[in-house]
């Protein structure tokens, strides 16, 4: 059995954060442990409070997991604080791991889950010993200072991520003004790049849709697939997770979990490769 981690906020609404991230590890068979940044009172309709966690007890809970278990695959997602991302940055740049970064910053109902003086860190400190990072348009733009409007502008902005020594870039279309398409564009830092593209899904449920991707790869890095194929995966897996939604709550609802394991033969990721 494989065993991978997240190191992210709980999400007492279960939509997105640790909570996402385990129920996405248990779908696609792999032992998810967990290290927790912060707690968030949140729900559907937003978030109404913030807890974090010192770093000193972020770092006892990644010590206890990397004393006992042989972790194949580490994720974070809300970090909060730059004390935080200091300590996770240095503790998984020892232990050889894949690493993939979702710089989660703002929850979709529009409050901050990251610390204005954190964005140097993710720079300076994560991104150097991270695998991948998966930002979406505003977090693309905050991490880089440009503005994006265009696919050269994410080409641009990619290869200033490039830079900071992360070894793939995952740049997510979903903000993007095509009303049809959910792309998402791909590059490595051996200058290869690719374009994955499925139908944009009508739906107010997306919470947690970024936790969910990224938890994914995790899980099919951790298992061992090669790196292409666990994005398209994942890929998949979170377009069925918002087809197949539960209509859950009153405001922007959780994804499905589920439905991967049972509709994953019928969906289809349209490849561009450039
Ligand atoms: N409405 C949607 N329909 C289909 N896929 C979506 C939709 N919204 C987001 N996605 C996909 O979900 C994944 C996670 O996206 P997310 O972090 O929410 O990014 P974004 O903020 O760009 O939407 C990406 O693969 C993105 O393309
Ligand atoms: C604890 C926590 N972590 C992350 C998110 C981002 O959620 P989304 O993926 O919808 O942007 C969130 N709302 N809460």
């Amino acid at each position: 059995m494989q065993v991978v981690t997240t190191i992210a906020g709980s999400d007492s609404g279960g939509g997105a954060g640790i909570q996402a991230d385990l129920k996405t590890f248990q779908e696609l068979k792999v032992f998810g442990t967990s290290v927790i940044t912060a707690l968030t009172a949140q729900n559907t309709l937003g978030v109404s409070g913030v807890m974090p966690i010192e770093a000193s007890f972020v770092e006892q809970q990644l010590q206890a997991l990397l004393e006992d278990f042989s972790i194949s695959a580490v994720k974070t997602g809300m970090l909060f604080s730059s004390a935080i991302i200091q300590t996770v940055a240095q503790m998984t740049a020892n232990t050889k791991v894949p690493l993939i970064v979702d710089p989660v910053m703002i929850a979709k109902g529009g409050e901050s889950l990251l610390r204005q003086d954190a964005i140097d860190a993710i720079i300076n400190h994560l991104l150097p010993v991270a695998t991948i990072v998966t930002p979406n348009i505003p977090e693309a733009e905050t991490l880089t200072g440009k503005e994006i409007n265009t696919l050269a502008d994410i080409k641009e902005v990619a290869k200033l991520l490039l830079q900071t020594g992360v070894q793939c870039v995952i740049i997510k279309g979903g903000h993007l003004a095509d009303r049809n398409f959910a792309i998402d564009y791909i590059f490595f830092k051996n200058g290869q790049s690719f374009s994955m593209q499925t139908p944009r899904i009508a739906s107010k449920n997306t919470h947690g849709t970024g936790c969910t991707f990224s938890a994914a790869i995790t899980a099919f890095l951790g298992s061992g697939l090669p790196i292409k194929e666990a994005i398209i995966e994942a890929k998949k897996f979170i377009q069925l997770a918002i087809t197949y939604d539960l209509a859950l709550g009153n405001g922007h609802g959780p994804t499905n979990h589920f439905a991967y394991q049972n509709y994953k033969e019928t969906c289809e990721v349209i490849i561009h490769e450039s």
